[in-house]
């Protein structure tokens, strides 16, 4: 399943994101309110289950969530959502994820792993700005299911067409939260018309 996250706060925060002139200061802070407006949205299905509590009046039949939740950040972009996130859901545990896409054949080359043990039985989100020929997300999605992840949602800021249809091949049982579904890949395997290079961006790198 793909999800556009269409929403006017999530969109014009985007477009400050996208445009070439915003700053580190900037690009990070709107990647960051974004998280958290993209968890909010995202959340919406998350399991409950019922419990019976004691208010100061008298007692109650409620909800509380009944999965644990746990990120995973692809490195170094998918770093930049983790606090987004975090601030609304702070007993989440975090996972990392070290991939670097080569420039020349745009293939994701690993470089670290480090997980929580609760991944089988927790609700996984897959976090990472930038889904453009879609390797590195169907790598990630591979690792975390070969440590036993089940339910996995794969969240992106802004996507391209064919970064799409290869996790959906790959991996057809896995959710695709966007906030955008940019037009195409340009001949270096960037997405058009994008907002460059997030960990760039994100770190103030190159
Ligand atoms: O869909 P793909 O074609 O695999 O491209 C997307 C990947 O490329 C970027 O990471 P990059 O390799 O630039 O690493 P970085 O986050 O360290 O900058 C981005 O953050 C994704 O992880
Ligand atoms: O447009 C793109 C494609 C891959 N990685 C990025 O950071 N940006
Ligand atoms: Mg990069």
């Amino acid at each position: 399943m793909l999800k556009v996250l269409n929403h006017p706060l999530i969109t014009h925060k985007l477009a400050q994101m996208r445009k070439v002139e915003t700053g580190t200061k900037d690009f990070r802070q709107n990647l960051d309110e974004i998280a958290g407006l993209m968890a909010y949205e995202i959340c919406r299905d998350l399991p409950t289950k019922p419990v019976t509590i004691q208010t100061p009046i008298c007692e109650c039949q409620t909800e509380e969530l009944s999965k644990e939740i746990v990120l995973i950040p692809i490195l170094r972009a998918g770093l930049g959502l983790v606090n987004g996130i975090t601030d609304l859901i702070p007993t989440a545990k975090v996972g990392f994820i070290g991939l670097y896409r080569d420039e020349e054949t745009l293939q994701p080359h690993e470089y670290f792993a480090k997980f929580p043990n609760t991944m089988p039985d927790a609700v996984n989100m897959v976090l990472d700005p930038m889904l453009a020929t879609g390797g590195s997300a169907v790598a990630a999605i591979d690792m975390i299911k070969k440590r036993g992840a089940k339910t996995i949602k794969l969240v992106c800021l802004v996507g391209a067409p064919e970064g799409v249809k290869a996790v959906e091949e790959a991996h057809p049982d896995v959710d695709i939260y966007l906030a955008a579904l940019d037009d195409h890949l340009n001949e270096k395997g960037y997405i058009v018309p994008g907002l460059g290079d997030a960990g760039d961006r994100i770190f103030g790198t190159r």
